[in-house]
């Protein structure tokens, strides 16, 4: 399990960490641990030409340190100085190290700081803020860390667009500067980073889009802390192994668990036969449709072992592709009877916010949450974090947000947040694979939270392994989960 913590939390273990180590060793482990990322993402420090963006905190502090370790492995180390509050004793460290200290407005291009520099012709002959970035190998954002509040002031700005526009690769330390480090939203201008570099734990901003996508491949460093549970967790391979219902050598059909698919319709009859295929690739003993003659004639001519009608069931999947044969009355029912639903499109317009719900795992794409929360589209893509708990408090129903991150929250407050996803996986279809996959997971006895957070792991492990970098169709990511689910038991 990955864990993501509260820069709060951080704090309070920075802080306790400190107090029973001598003064800076948690700046050096952090410094140390860049500095050898930074030097493998190059492929090598000497005559490497590195580039430090130097706010006024203690990022800054850990971006010096870093560059003062390259420096002395033969790397060209600038230190661009975006505040005159710099880290001393870094700036220090890294002057004494052999590198540069510049500052810098946007449109003049930097002086050197007389104070700091050990070069006293770049007094005379600054270098261009633009020449220097132009020339980069990359360029180290330690602009803001954890301190940071969302947004970059103008001097930052101009500096991170030249190494944008120029298409020098930004290794952010611990954030990518600009997001919010706590929700994972971007409402100002930040760092794209290639890479980020993190400290002790995972911070919000890595897991959920939009903020996770600006990260980049996250890396993490240990600097030894002690924390708490965490806010936010991301499932990583053992955890799949650990939680999957694997069937052992007592196990029937039944008691692997049966699922009941009421989805597709006579409008929408292939979303029957997808979620099918997504039910089917899971752990579930069987599965029996409930839908229309027809539908259910197309359902057992891909599939011949479902069961077409009603029966006994652990688990119901619900909603995708019912279109207009929508029964909310029966919907309704079934919510309230005692098993576990997946609510999935269509179906969650049975929803209300009057009963007991937390057996139902809703899986809404950022449009429909909009309309079960009454905001626009584009309020939940920017704060969604904020949105799957908001539904999952009102509704008291688990609620998985799919999307390029995929956040499941629950009502008691657990979030998991799914990132392995591949962008190919965005095709018509996916959604119903994934419905089908957790009713599948849910009919096996695991919790909606669980449920959600194996399924969204296995979908997107299906597509990558379906995709390889190329185009899928739902069906493929479907015929994939088998193989995908046997990988990652080990098999
Ligand atoms: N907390 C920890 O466990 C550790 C923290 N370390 C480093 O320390 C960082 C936190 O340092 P600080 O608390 O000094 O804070 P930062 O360096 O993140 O920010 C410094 C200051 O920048 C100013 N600021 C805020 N938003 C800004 C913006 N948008 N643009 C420009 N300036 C802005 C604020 O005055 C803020 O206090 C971490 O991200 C990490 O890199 C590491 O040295 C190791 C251990
Ligand atoms: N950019 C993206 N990157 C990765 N996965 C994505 C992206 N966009 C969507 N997805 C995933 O693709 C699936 C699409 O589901 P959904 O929106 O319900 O489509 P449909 O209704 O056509 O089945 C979801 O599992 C979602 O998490
Ligand atoms: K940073």
């Amino acid at each position: 399990m990955r864990s993501a913590h509260t820069v709060e939390q951080v704090r309070a273990a920075e802080a306790d960490l400190m107090a029973r180590v001598p003064e800076g060793t948690l700046m050096q482990r952090a410094a140390t641990g860049l500095a050898v990322a930074i030097s493998n993402f190059l492929g090598g420090t000497y005559g490497a030409r590195v580039v430090l963006l130097i706010g006024s905190g203690d990022n800054g502090g850990d971006a010096l340190y870093a560059g003062a370790r390259l420096a002395r492995r033969g790397a060209q180390v600038t230190a661009v100085l975006l505040s005159d509050k710099a880290h001393r004793a870094g700036a220090e460290a890294l002057r004494t190290a052999g590198g540069r200290l510049v500052t810098s407005t946007p449109l003049t291009g930097p002086s050197a700081d007389p104070s700091a520099t050990a070069d006293p012709s770049a007094t005379t002959a600054p270098t261009a803020v633009a020449d220097l970035i132009r020339s980069a190998d990359v360029v180290v954002d330690g602009i803001v860390g954890i301190g940071g509040r969302p947004g970059l002031r103008p001097k930052a700005l101009a500096v991170v667009q030249l190494a944008e526009r120029f298409g020098v690769p930004i290794v952010a330390v611990d954030t990518p500067s600009g997001v919010d480090v706590d929700t994972g939203e971007t409402p100002e201008p930040h760092v794209n980073a290639a890479l980020t570099i993190t400290f002790g734990t995972h911070k919000i901003c890595h897991f959920i889009d939009p903020a996770a996508t600006a990260c980049g491949p996250v890396h993490l460093i240990d600097i030894g802390l002690d924390l708490p549970p965490a806010e936010v967790e991301s499932l990583q391979t053992s955890d799949i192994a650990r939680l999957y219902p694997v069937p052992h050598g007592e196990s029937d059909k039944y008691s692997r668990g049966v699922l009941g698919l009421m989805v597709g319709s006579t409008q929408y009859p292939g979303a029957a036969v997808i979620a099918t295929s997504g039910a089917l690739g899971g752990p579930v003993g069987m599965v029996r449709y409930v839908g229309p003659d027809a539908v259910a004639e197309a359902v057992r001519a891909a599939h011949p072992e479902i069961v077409a009608g009603e029966g006994r069931v652990q688990a119901w999947a619900i909603g995708s592709g019912l279109g207009d044969e929508l029964d909310i009355p029966r919907i309704r029912e079934l919510l309230d009877a005692e098993e576990p639903v997946v609510l999935d499109a269509d179906g969650l317009k049975a929803l209300d916010d009057s009963g007991d719900h937390f057996d139902v795992l809703a899986t809404p794409h950022a449009g429909e949450l909009a309309r079960l929360l009454d905001v626009d589209r584009a309020t939940v893509e920017a704060e969604r974090l904020k949105h799957a708990r908001l539904a999952a408090e009102r509704y008291d129903v688990t609620v998985l947000l799919k999307g390029s991150t995929t956040v499941i929250a629950s009502p008691d407050g657990q979030v998991r947040v799914n990132t392995n996803a591949t962008p190919w996986l965005a095709t018509a279809g996916a959604g119903d694979v994934l419905a089908g996959l957790c009713g599948s997971l849910l009919a096996a006895g695991l919790t909606p939270l669980d449920a959600g957070s194996v399924g969204a792991y296995l979908h997107a492990a299906a597509a990558n392994l379906a995709s390889s970098s190329g185009p899928i169709t739902a069906m493929s990511v479907a015929a994939a989960l088998p193989e995908a689910t046997r990988y990652l038991l080990g098999g």
